[in-house]
This record gives structure tokens, sequence and C-alpha cells, in this order.
């Protein structure tokens, strides 16, 4: 059986690199190009990479994507940024490449989705949830997409069940100190030296409390993610967003 063919972009980053080494080392994948910034995109197709693995900045995903797209490569995405302007653009680039699948994973490690559905599952059962991720202090965004669409599931969680509005008599205090406000749940953002990706969901009910925790200790725990994305997005066309649907989470 003949190999797939993969590029990696963004290849000299820190989960980059990581994914070059990851797709290097699976035997049913051919590493085609490993490019950073500034290599020509034109390395794809001369190549021939059906699928690309798309780990950059938020500026340069688009444009990526765009290529990728005009190109019929399959992309599996992890780099952050994603809002309903972007999807919308996105969504519409695929509907003139029939047959190239999306994939975005604002994760691709196994507990952290997992910590997303059981955050979602939680959700209506608690007045009170927060949302606390921790990163390493060079990461450039804030919140982190993973905070960002775990609290976009529970908010649409909590919505579907009726649940009322969170408590909180706050009335006072400089701006921030209650974090950001991603669809009613608040999203504290912690950088600090030693961490990598850590999140925790914090539940509150009448005298108890839940904390779902996660931890990614180290970078190879998003290769299975990506491994299996590039297997699976080959034979889903359109955009898929979070990994939970290549794994009958859904
Ligand atoms: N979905 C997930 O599970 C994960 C997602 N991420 C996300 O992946 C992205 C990258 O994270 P890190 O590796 O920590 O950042 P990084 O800054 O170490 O790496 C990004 C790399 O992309 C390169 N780059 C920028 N524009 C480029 C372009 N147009 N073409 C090719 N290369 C380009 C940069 O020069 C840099 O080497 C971030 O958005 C981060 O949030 C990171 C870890 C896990
Ligand atoms: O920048 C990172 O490191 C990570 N980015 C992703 C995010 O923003 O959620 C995934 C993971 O948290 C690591």
């Amino acid at each position: 059986m003949s190999k797939l063919r993969v590029a990696v972009l963004g290849a000299k980053g820190r989960i980059g690199s990581e994914a070059v080494r990851a797709v290097e080392a699976a035997e049913d994948l051919e590493l085609v190009a490993a490019l950073g910034r500034g290599d020509s995109l034109e390395a794809l197709t001369g190549t021939g990479a059906q699928v690309v693995v798309e780990l950059t900045t938020p500026d340069s995903v688009m444009d990526n994507l765009d290529f990728c797209l005009r190109h019929g490569i399959h992309a599996v995405v992890g780099t952050t940024g994603w809002t309903d302007q972007r999807l919308a653009q996105l969504t519409a680039s695929l509907a003139a490449a029939p047959g190239t699948g999306v994939l975005i994973a604002p994760n691709f490690s196994i507990g952290a989705v997992l910590t997303m559905k059981f955050a979602e599952v939680a959700a209506p059962y608690f007045e009170s949830v927060e949302v606390i991720e921790l990163h390493h202090p060079k990461k450039v965004d804030a919140p982190s997409g993973t905070a960002t669409r775990t609290a976009q599931l529970i908010a649409a969680a909590r919505q579907k069940a009726g649940s009322a509005p969170q408590p909180d008599a706050t009335a006072t205090g400089p701006d921030g100190a209650r974090g950001a406000d991603i669809d009613g749940v608040p999203v504290h953002s912690v950088r600090l030296r030693g961490l990598l990706a850590h999140q925790e969901v914090l539940l509150g009910g009448e005298g108890e409390t839940l904390t779902i925790r996660h931890d990614s200790l180290h970078h190879s725990s998003f290769m299975p993610g990506i491994l299996l994305g590039v297997r699976r997005v080959v034979d889903t066309p359109g955009l898929t967003f979070g990994l939970e649907h290549f794994l009958d989470l859904k």
C-alpha cells in the first residue's frame, strides 16, 4: 500500500518539530516537506503532498489553508485563533474545493478532548462554572484555543438545559479581575515558566465543587491525535471541528 504523503507547516516550532518526528516515525506516512516561515508553499505541490499538518501562527494559518484548498490538499490544523468570521471564510473556501477535508482541532491530546466532553456533560448540573488555562510564557494567544472551545461547549450545554445565569456579585475591581467572558463563562489565563499546557474546569453547586483537570506534560501528548487526524481527514471532506468527531465521542 502506498504511503500517505504528508507535509508539516511550522516545522521548526515547538509542536511542529515534534510532528515532523512523529510523521517520519509512522510507517504508513511519508514526510515530503517540512516548511518554516518564509519557505515557499510551492514545495507542497512540487512534492505531491496529500495532507498538510498546519502548526504555525494565527497570522499565517488562513493564507496557508487558502493555498492548500486551491490545490486540493487536505489539512489537519492545530493552530489557534478561530473566530466565527474565520470559520465562515474557511467554509466558503471549502465549498469551492469539493472532496477536500480540513480538521481543526483545538487540542490533539486525548485527555484534553475528554476534559472538554466531561465539562460539557457536567456544566448544566452546577450553578457556577469557570475555566482556568495555564501555559508556557511563549504562547502568543490568550485565552487558549482549548479554553475558548471548552467555554463555548459549556455555554451551549447550559443554554440547551435552560440553566440560569451564573451567580456573581462582583461590583468593583480592576478590569480583567474576573477573566475573559467567553459566552458568559469566565476564562482565566496563566502564563508561567515551567508549564506546558494545562486546564482546569471548576464547577460549583450547593455545598460541593467538581474540578476537571488536564495536563499536557510534553508535546508528545499531541502526536497520536495529529496522526489520527492525518489518516482520517483524507476520507472526510468538508470541515470537521474538534478531534472528538474522529474518536466517535460525539
Ligand atoms: N491543537 C493542539 O493540540 C495544539 C496547538 N498548538 C498551537 O499550534 C500553534 C503553534 O504553536 P507552537 O509550536 O508552540 O508555536 P511556535 O512559535 O513554537 O511555532 C510556530 C512556528 O510556525 C512558524 N511559522 C509562522 N508562519 C509560518 C508560515 N507562514 N509557514 C510556515 N511556518 C510558519 C514559525 O516561524 C514557528 O517556527 C499555536 O497556535 C498553538 O496554540 C500547540 C500545541 C498543541
Ligand atoms: O500553544 C500551546 O502550547 C497550545 N495551544 C493550544 C491551545 O491554545 O489550546 C493547545 C494546547 O493548549 C497547547
